[in-house]
């Protein structure tokens, strides 16, 4: 249990449960490539079985970390921030996302959008779970919608929610990483057949990086 006080600054969002910080490559959807600081904030109760982070879902495993903290760490030699997690949008995002643009930086978030958009970012990926449905917010304010291919049925999910997206967002179909021997050539005669769609692979994984 966290103390009364402790609890008012994270409910704030003046302190967030920090799971790891780390300096990579981002490895999926549209930075792909490109150097970026990866801040992972802990907690989600979306609940996908096939999560690669799950000792991220629990929050009170990991310190409440106040952000100034936080965005002392992160400066960096990379001119790009990436909130993730757990659900970064969990949490009241506006005063992290604040003190990132105030130091220069580009500020990215990766979400599912379970919950409302708090925040300002340079660049939304919304990657939607049928499990808990994103919020209207985030499906408005999306630059790119990424969509995980488990089976057959994920490429219905996906048609669908490339319709409730805003007309601007970039769309990718990511092969969910266990399943990717059997549906990387789905994924890829899908997008030659619907080239609306682009492939996203996680990169950082072939790479042996973070
Ligand atoms: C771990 S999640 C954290 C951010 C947020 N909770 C979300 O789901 O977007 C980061 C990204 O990894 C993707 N992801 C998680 N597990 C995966 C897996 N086993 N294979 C492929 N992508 C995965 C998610 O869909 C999301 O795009
Ligand atoms: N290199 C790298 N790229 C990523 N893109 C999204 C990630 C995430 O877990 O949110 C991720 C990650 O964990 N590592
Ligand atoms: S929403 Fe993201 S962090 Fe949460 S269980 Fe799903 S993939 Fe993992
Ligand atoms: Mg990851």
């Amino acid at each position: 249990m966290l103390s009364k006080e402790i609890q008012l600054e994270v409910n704030k969002g003046a302190m967030l449960p920090l799971m790891e910080e780390f300096y990579t490559i981002q490895g999926e959807g549209f930075h792909t490539g490109t150097a970026a600081y990866f801040i992972r904030i802990g907690g989600c109760d979306v609940g996908c079985h096939w999560c690669d982070v799950k000792e991220s879902w629990n929050a009170e495993l990991h310190p409440p970390t106040s952000v100034d903290l936080i965005v002392n760490n992160a400066a960096t030699q990379a001119d790009t921030v990436v909130i993730t997690g757990g659900e970064p949008l969990t949490w009241d995002m506006t005063l992290l996302t604040q003190e990132l643009k105030d130091r220069n930086l580009k500020v990215h978030i990766e979400t599912s959008g379970a919950y409302p958009l708090s925040g300002t970012w340079d660049w939304i990926c919304l990657s939607p779970k049928k499990n808990k449905l994103p919020t209207q917010t985030v499906y408005d304010n999306a630059h790119e919608l990424k969509v995980i291919i488990y089976n057959k049925h994920d490429f219905i999910f996906a048609e669908e929610q490339a319709e409730l997206v805003n007309d601007n967002a970039i769309l990718f179909l990511q092969p969910e990483w266990s399943k990717k021997e059997e549906m990387t050539p789905l994924i890829v005669d899908y997008v030659m057949n619907n080239p609306k769609w682009r492939v996203s692979l996680q990169t950082h994984k072939y790479l042996n990086i973070p």
